[in-house]
């Protein structure tokens, strides 16, 4: 057996009859501060979860079996991490992180970004109120994220971001949007993707021609011949991928509805976690703790999915853009080598806002029979001045939520309860032992929230060496497309079933 295996069979061994968490803690009493981590500006707190002390060192041992430490070094000086598409995975050095010569050509990428900010400040593109965002899945989740959670009062333009091919989403824009005022930012690492290619036609029809039209991509040849003019045209590099791509180019919308210095801010709390990972050992380095919980959850304890929940509405658009960033890296059935997975790749990641959620999902989460790892992400101070009663409650069920979790209710507290009535104590009694972590940020601002980003980026990573797989690609995408190009190229919806074949008749 060679040394991964070997390893992992240890993780099994250890995960096998876990102690509840009542106990853990019971053994343990410094197991909150142990299982914490303080960093930029955030705490973690896994101390929640099963990670006993044998379980962490044998996760301890996979990692190093893995190769952990030469892979993190190889991803950080640009080397080759992606196999599949030969590439390396540079998004750190997007933010001045690491080393290789990724991190020169990000710099100048960045002036250039600048530079298109300074001219649209300066009105190379007569007054703008409105920017209307153009792309989809890493081309607007992160984008959309940071300027819904850091888009307060002092926003600089009324900004639209458009991903679906729906046209009711572009329509209900143009309905708000002036054309003669607005700034339409057209953001596709390939440029032909096509629901971004169709928006961005329609657009321009809207306006009449390309002339306010910015250009992010790293196929700049392809949208100058789209017809945008070459200096409004920012590259990024094709080792971005999308869903990694927010500290690029691609963030120029924000940097412009935000400003400079808050763009700036966003990359430095990033590189404070890029130093943090490079540097903190195992068991006090934060994304990797927390790599080694999803993955103890995901692939030794049957969890099928995780759970984040934002109590924090300035956050609502984390768990969709964590969604693409943790499924999309690691759903797949194969391993680096291309052998297929003898274990779980990644859970389902799902979430939602706290307190909202607690009123909708969290029956289930409580008392359904599936195993969810839930996660709480909290910010200290509020993003409103409406006084301290709002922020007090939602903070306390955040911490309440958690510790319900864990506690339960046993039967002889339910039937205490439930006059004496047999059924209606078994619908009371919560078995607990249910695991959950917390993130808590002191404050929103570009700063934390480049580092929290970064901080999932690197559990990513992380939980992808731990499962042997390649987290930068996305081949899984590429099928679907195929067949929507089929389908809307073949009148008799040849080489499709039957059911296919009778929805076409029906609707094309
Ligand atoms: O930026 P683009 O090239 O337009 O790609 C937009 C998105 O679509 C693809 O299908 C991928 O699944 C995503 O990873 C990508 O972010």
């Amino acid at each position: 057996m060679d040394e991964r295996s070997t390893a992992w069979r240890a993780v099994e061994t250890a995960s096998t009859g876990l102690p509840a968490l009542s106990a853990l803690f019971t053994a343990e009493p410094d197991r909150a501060g142990r299982l914490s981590v303080d960093v930029a500006g955030l705490h973690f707190d896994v101390s929640k979860t099963h990670l006993s002390q044998a379980v962490e060192a044998a996760l301890a041992g996979l990692l190093s079996a893995s190769g952990f430490e030469s892979r993190r070094a190889a991803l950080l000086s640009g080397a080759v991490v992606n196999p599949s598409e030969a590439r390396a995975a540079t998004h750190a050095a997007e933010r001045g992180s690491g080393s290789g010569p990724a991190v020169a050509a990000a710099a100048e990428a960045r002036a250039a970004t600048r530079r298109l900010v300074e001219r649209v400040e300066a009105g190379a593109f007569g007054e703008i109120r409105h920017i209307l965002h153009i792309g989809i899945g890493g081309s607007a989740l992160g984008p959309a994220l940071l300027m819904d959670a850091l888009g307060g009062e002092g926003v600089r333009y009324d900004t639209h971001v458009i991903s679906n091919i729906d046209g009711v989403a572009l329509a209900r824009a143009m309905r708000v949007c002036d054309p003669a005022r607005t700034l339409v930012v057209v953001v596709s690492k390939t440029f032909t993707t096509v629901e971004t290619m169709t928006n961005a036609e329609s657009a321009r029809d809207w306006i009449g021609n390309a002339e306010r039209f910015v250009a992010v991509t790293a196929a700049p040849e392809k949208a100058v011949a789209w017809g945008v003019a070459r200096e409004n045209v920012l590259g990024f590099a094709e080792s971005v991928g999308g869903r990694y791509s927010l500290w690029s180019a691609v963030g120029v919308t924000a940097a412009l509805s935000l400003g400079w210095a808050a763009f700036e801010a966003l990359l430095a709390g990033a590189r404070a976690m890029d130093t943090h990972f490079e540097t903190a050992p195992g068991t006090k380095n934060a994304p990797v703790l927390a790599a080694m919980v999803d993955v103890l959850y995901a692939a030794f304890l049957g969890a099928e999915t995780r759970a984040v929940f934002a109590y924090d509405e300035r956050l609502r658009l984390l768990p969709p853009f964590l969604q693409q960033l943790e499924m999309e890296s690691n759903g797949k059935r194969v391993d680096r080598e291309g052998r297929a997975l003898t274990h779980p790749s990644a859970a389902i990641t799902w979430g939602g806002t706290g307190t909202d959620a607690q009123h909708a999902v969290f029956q289930l989460l409580h008392q359904g029979t599936h195993l969810v790892p839930a996660e709480f992400v909290m910010v200290k101070t509020p993003g409103h001045g409406l006084g301290v009663a709002h922020h007090r409650q939602l903070l306390a069920n955040a911490i309440a939520q958690g510790a319900a979790l864990m506690r339960g209710r046993t039967t002889e507290e339910a039937l205490a309860m439930s006059g004496g009535d047999m059924a209606l104590a078994a619908a009371k009694t919560f078995q607990g032992n249910r695991p959950s972590s917390a993130i808590v940020l002191e404050t929103l601002d570009p700063h934390t929230l480049g580092a929290l980003i970064a901080f999932y980026e690197h559990r990513t990573f992380a939980a992808a060496v731990l499962l042997g797989i390649n987290p930068f690609d996305q081949w899984g995408v590429e099928l679907g497309k195929e067949m929507a190009r089929a389908a809307l190229n073949s009148s008799a919806g040849e080489g499709f079933d039957a059911s296919s074949q009778a929805l076409l008749a029906r609707l094309l």
